[in-house]
């Protein structure tokens, strides 16, 4: 498929405007970029960083090797690097097609080939194997380029010094984050219907920073602040950033966890296979992900408490029980949104 081409709908969040990297070099530069971080986390819950260091070129490359798991690995080589998400409470390999269950008995239509940072945790298929290398490049880029960059700012954000976060995200220690492949496949007029087009439901990340690399087949929606569902706009060789579950907790619910979920695209869209590539971030798997008290900006505005502190999940007990129980658990209806308990926390899910 040709990325780039195609146009994404006219309903799209028009309201975040994206910011450069560029001026963060200095301290200044930071403090003003901090401020629009905030602004973003505090309000809308998500922004894009632009002149990230790929050009289109490296990104579109990305996108090419992110098919590969895909397109040219056989189905009984899939099995074979199937994740044991429900034992392990690890994503790591594939999430096969129909692992989920979305709604009305209808399974999911989309697969993960999910990478650690350290790519020599597992094996990987044949094919994938020669591109290890560009992949871990990836990684690297993403994890000291984009993402600890990007957490400086959170730091400043909560007058935290400015390594607070950083220091939690090693690049060499033990942790989950990891690259995230993903294809969704196209569903049946029954599967749509049933599902009332939603093809991976509302809900939260898990980890503390999601970097999507835009793409442009439209279905991405946030949960804004006025309770309305609204399109993330596509910008060429753009990231979308959010944050997860683990940043809320570690902010004292000063930055939120981003509601999103995918939707069958406009019908302009609706032939063309959807491919995504991701950085999902977490912080050390040892950090408690209790609220960081010493943040001036929370002794003054307050902490939005989801659990006691000394309750708080490790990053490494919260991913293993939010990855086990994803799509697999019986979830308890209250209106429009579905609820589990993940140690102690109540976790919601949105249609
Ligand atoms: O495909 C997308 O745009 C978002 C996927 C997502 O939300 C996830 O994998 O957690
Ligand atoms: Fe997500």
């Amino acid at each position: 498929m040709a990325l780039g081409e195609q146009r994404p709908p006219s309903t799209t969040i028009q309201s975040t405007s994206p910011f450069y990297f560029g001026p963060a070099t200095t301290p200044e530069g930071r403090a003003e970029l901090a401020k629009l971080v905030t602004e973003a986390m505090t309000s809308q819950g998500f922004f894009y960083v632009v002149n990230h260091g790929y050009s289109p070129e490296q990104t579109k490359r990305i996108f090419d090797v992110a098919n590969v798991p895909f397109e040219q690995v056989s189905d009984a080589e899939k099995q074979a690097y199937a994740g044991t998400m429900k034992v392990t409470g690890s994503y790591q390999g594939y999430k096969l097609r129909q692992y989920w269950h979305i709604d009305n008995g209808v399974h999911d239509q989309l697969e993960h080939y999910n990478i650690n940072r350290d790519v020599t945790k597992r094996g990987h298929p044949e094919v994938v194997r020669p591109l290890l290398p560009e992949i871990e490049a990836f990684a690297k880029h993403n994890h000291l380029n984009v993402l600890h960059p990007i957490l400086r700012l959170l730091a400043i954000g909560l007058e935290l010094p400015e390594e607070t976060f950083v220091n939690f995200h090693g690049y060499d220690a033990p942790g989950e984050t990891y690259v995230r492949f993903m294809k969704y496949y196209p569903r049946t007029k029954d599967e749509e219907e049933k599902t009332g087009q939603v093809w991976l439901k509302g809900h939260t990340d898990f980890g503390t920073i999601t970097i999507l690399y835009s793409q442009p087949v439209a279905a991405l929606q946030i949960l804004a602040p006025d309770g309305k569902w609204k399109w993330v706009k596509h910008i060429d060789n753009a990231l979308v950033i959010n944050a997860g579950d683990a940043m809320e907790f570690l902010s004292g619910g000063y930055y939120r966890a981003t509601i999103h979920r995918v939707v069958q695209p406009p019908p302009d869209q609706q032939t063309y296979t959807r491919l995504g590539a991701f950085y999902f971030a977490m912080s050390d798997d040892d950090i408690k992900l209790a609220p960081l008290m010493q943040s001036p900006v929370l002794q003054r505005v307050g902490i939005k408490r989801r659990f006691e502190d000394d309750k708080a999940p490790t990053m490494e007990e919260w991913r293993k029980g939010r990855t086990s129980a994803y799509g697999q658990s019986e979830l308890t209806k209250k209106g429009q949104v579905e609820e589990e308990m993940i140690n102690g926390v109540l976790v919601k899910h949105y249609n």
